[in-house]
């Protein structure tokens, strides 16, 4: 991170993911040679008709156990068929059932997994409980009893099969969801006020998609594996051709023509090893690039509020009786503030006073457990806590917009900067993808970075940190918000950035006329920008005053302590011992 924000060395940052995936595979030769192998599998099964004129279920007794020649290049079967003919058309059954497997696996595992990690809910417990039963029925007797009492076709074994593995899809989405959902750029998204099926498209599937190309590979080669099984022990039907009834019949003539079982041995061996090898790499090509898991903060379940009650007209924001709770620890206890249009409030106290959770609650991204209960939540006129999500999501972004502390964590890795930007625009303003980009290009300007272009065009991990919080200013601002709320926004920026930044706050906001909400625990940050100040300790607030008058004569002594902890250059984030005096709150 550098103080003129330029553009870091793409060298030396990791590629995305999705790019980074495919160029990593490609460039494994294992995964080459993989991919060589199931493409000529492939190939000549579905060429079989042109490399041979023999039918695979053609019986002719002369042909009983012949050599290999000219006309059986593979020689004859136990029954006079040509093992040729039957390799490349038991081929095709082979690549048929593996791919049906794959195919209902993932139609009936993938969408049940996506809901289930990214609502949970009552959705995923009914949806975990299924899956649990399916999980707990031995595979192999259900795929015996359908195929004795259903069906003699290998394809039905193969989508009952998909069903059974189902559940392996499911847990694996799960999984990649759930953790995916708990990135800050998420919140992001979310603050910015995009639906939930964008956030799943943009966000979420592209994330999911290479734990998926993995799974796939794997369930590709175990559902070949169980349908030459089956086959081996005479099920399916005779006309069939497949590598496991050429197994069954080789066995039975093992001493007599022994390498009948080199056939269709080695063409089994060799595609469930080049997909279970190819699996293998890319999962190595994914290297470290799992999701990372951090906070989460989710739409909040909320509590129907008092009616509005008649306000000033300048006022934006209206907080009153605000409480927090989780299960029996309450974290925000009774907080009442407001801002006005055009004013900058602090909000101060050390660390765990409850500042994040009370701007949380104004932005509904608390987790589901927390219960958030309020006399009023008014923002513009509008009672926060009785919006459905729809409006919620129309109102954040657009009318409050959110600049959070850790910019890197805030942007997804997988897309552009312009893209980022571009997208909430489009939605809440409605321009087009090209009035979009301009408007992104005069914001990126507008924050002083000196290439707009370059980083519109950049990854972020192509952009100093510094420069990642500017990105973000100018899009918590790019819908033109009347209220911004900024938690902490400098605290991961070094000291002769966090100057700059804090500037680029002030100077916006007055252009613009923002409220705004700043998070902090730093009365310099309080100094530079803000005309009010609310102090919390414990979850409550101690104390409301004009920034001078909590400078020249602070009124309560959890103020003053922080004050002088500030002064001192102390730990204002460590926790602050303070005489247990009761909290008295002092409003100016
Ligand atoms: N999901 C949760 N479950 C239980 N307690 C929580 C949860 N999230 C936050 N808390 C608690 O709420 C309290 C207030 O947290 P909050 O993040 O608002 O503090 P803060 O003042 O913003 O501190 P910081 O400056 O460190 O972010 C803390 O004690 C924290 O442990």
């Amino acid at each position: 991170m550098t103080p003129v924000d330029s553009v870091a060395p793409a060298a030396s940052a990791a590629a995305p993911e999705r790019d980074r995936l495919l160029r990593r595979s490609l460039r494994d030769p294992v995964a080459v040679v993989c991919l060589l192998v199931l493409a000529l599998v492939i190939a000549v099964s579905l060429g079989a008709p042109l490399l041979t004129d023999h039918a695979p279920d053609r019986s002719v007794l002369a042909d009983t156990l012949a050599p290999m020649s000219a006309t059986h290049p593979l020689g004859g079967d136990g029954v006079g068929r040509d093992v040729l003919s039957r390799l490349l058309y038991g081929g095709r059954t082979s690549l048929l059932g593996g791919t049906l497997a794959v195919l209902v696996a993932f139609a009936v595992g993938a969408p049940l997994g996506l809901v289930s990690g990214f609502y949970r809910g009552w959705f995923d417990a009914v949806a975990g409980w299924t899956v649990n039963v399916i999980m707990a029925v031995p595979a192999i007797i259900v795929m015996f009893v359908v195929m004795a009492a259903v069906s003699q076709d290998l394809n039905v074994a193969m989508i009952v099969l998909g069903v059974i593995m189902a559940p392996m899809v499911f847990r694996l989405i799960r999984a990649s969801v759930l953790a995916v959902r708990e990135e800050l750029y998420v919140d992001a998204a979310r603050v910015s006020g995009l639906g939930d099926a964008r956030i799943i498209r943009r966000h979420v599937l592209p994330v999911v998609i290479a734990p998926s190309v993995i799974q796939a590979t794997q369930v590709f080669a175990v559902a070949i594996g169980i349908q030459a099984g089956l086959a081996f022990l005479g099920l399916g039907k005779a006309s069939q051709a497949s590598w496991g009834a050429m197994l069954g019949d080789a066995f039975t003539n093992v001493y007599n023509a022994p390498v009948l079982l080199v056939w269709p041995g080695a063409a089994m061996g060799l595609t469930i090893l080049a997909s279970s090898m190819l699996g293998n790499a890319v999962r190595d090509a994914l290297g470290t690039a799992e999701p990372r898991v951090v906070r989460r903060r989710e739409p909040v379940a909320r509590k129907a509020a008092a009616a509005v009650a008649e306000l000033p007209a300048d006022r934006l924001l209206t907080v009153e009786g605000l409480r927090v709770a989780y299960g029996e620890k309450t974290v925000v206890d009774g907080v009442n503030l407001t801002v006005a249009r055009g004013e900058v409030l602090g909000l101060v106290g050390e660390s765990g006073s409850g500042k994040s959770q009370t701007a949380f609650s104004v932005l509904g991204l608390l987790p589901y457990e927390a219960g958030v209960t309020a006399d009023h939540l008014v923002f513009d006129g509008k009672e926060l806590l009785a919006l459905d999500l729809a409006a919620l999501n129309a109102l954040r972004g657009r009318g409050i917009g959110y600049i959070p502390q850790e910019p890197m964590s805030n942007l997804d890795p997988c897309f552009r900067i312009g893209s980022q930007l571009v997208e909430p625009m489009r939605k809440h303003l409605g321009l087009s993808r090209a009035e979009a980009r301009t408007k992104a290009l005069d914001l990126l300007e507008r924050v002083g970075i000196p290439d707009p272009e370059r980083v519109f065009r950049s990854y972020p991990h192509q952009i100093s940190g510094g420069m990642a919080q500017r990105v973000l200013i100018a899009g918590a601002v790019s819908c033109d918000p009347q209220l911004l709320i900024a938690d902490e926004p400098t605290t991961a920026l070094d000291v002769t950035v966090q100057a700059e930044v804090l500037d680029l706050m002030r100077s916006l906001q007055q252009e613009r006329h923002m409220g705004m909400i700043l998070v902090t625990h730093d009365f310099g940050v309080v100094a530079d920008i803000c005309d009010r100040v609310a102090v919390m300790q414990k979850g409550r607030i101690v104390e409301t005053a004009p920034a001078r008058q909590i400078f020249a004569s602070p009124g309560h002594a959890y103020t003053r302590m922080l004050l002088d902890s500030t002064l001192e250059g102390g730990p204002a984030r460590g926790a602050l011992h303070v005489p247990s005096k009761p909290v008295k709150e002092v409003t100016s």
